[in-house]
């Protein structure tokens, strides 16, 4: 199956996932002065109820932690987006070293991570139904920059130890994952793709532009996870990205100047 390794990594993606060639994938590499300012674009507005938190989980590419998308109780409106959203999951991408792990850049720059909020549009009955529609989902990137240790993500990063190997997972609950957000909520928006396999092109992506702090201790428990089940010949979970991909005339906007 799809990895990140020589054998089966992004550019062995198209073999089993043609639509990796497609005209709206994701990620890709953010130009801020091509970006056009759009003053119709509203304010994010992100609601959820720490109450929704579900289970972590190792998916044997990254960890998600999962939430209970029952009711409209964890919801993404406004940004560039019309309706309600509700959200699904949030997961990490990362890299070997600090110096790459992000899967959008900016101009070309890499960060250490990046948070991805995947949220799914209610006017399609369910996650799965959504996520093979053009407006079926929206997920919010963040970009996680080296600095002080961020208080906020250690209780994620708490829990990693009892889902090292594929498969694991375990209750986590009582978690807002919008203490994990930076202070300003300016963005960058497009029209693109899940970044993995399937790599549905169903996806509005609404990247902020603040970075959140993560301090090289923790971005080594990231590095601490594993690939493998248990039992297998270990291999760490690192560099789980995908490399920008080609914009193909798309526009990219801001909601700031
Ligand atoms: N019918 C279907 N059920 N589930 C799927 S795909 C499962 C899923 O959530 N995939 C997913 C892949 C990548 C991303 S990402 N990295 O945020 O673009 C988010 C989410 S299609
Ligand atoms: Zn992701």
């Amino acid at each position: 199956t799809w990895g990140y390794g020589p054998s089966n990594g992004p550019d062995k993606w198209a073999k089993d996932f043609p639509i990796a060639d497609g005209s709206r994938q994701s990620p890709i590499n953010i130009v801020p002065m091509e970006a056009q300012y759009d003053p119709s674009l509203k304010p994010l507005k992100l609601n959820y109820d720490q109450s929704n938190a579900k289970g972590i989980l190792n998916n044997g590419h990254s960890f998600q932690v999962d939430f209970v998308d029952d009711a409209d109780s964890s919801t993404l409106t406004g940004g560039p987006i019309t309706g309600t959203y509700r959200l699904r999951q949030f997961h990490f991408h990362w890299g070997a070293s600090d110096d790459r792990g992000s899967e959008h850049t900016i101009n070309n720059v890499k960060f250490p991570s990046e948070l991805h909020l995947v949220h799914w549009n209610t006017k399609y009955p369910s996650f799965g139904e959504a996520a093979s529609q053009p407006d079926g989902l929206a997920v919010v990137g963040v970009f996680l920059k080296i600095g002080a240790a961020n208080p906020r993500l250690q209780k994620v990063l708490d829990a990693l130890d009892v889902i090292k190997t594929k498969g694991k997972q375990t209750t986590f609950s009582n978690f807002d994952p919008a203490t994990l957000l930076p202070g300003f909520l300016d963005y960058w928006t497009y029209d693109g793709s899940l970044t993995t396999p399937p790599l549905l092109e169903s996806v509005t992506w609404i990247v902020l532009k603040e970075p959140i702090s993560v301090s090289p201790v923790q971005m080594a428990m990231f590095r601490s996870l594993l690939i493998t089940e248990e039992g297998e010949h270990p291999y760490y979970m690192v560099d789980n990205y995908r490399p920008p991909q080609d914009l193909k005339g798309r526009d990219v906007r801001a909601s700031f100047k």
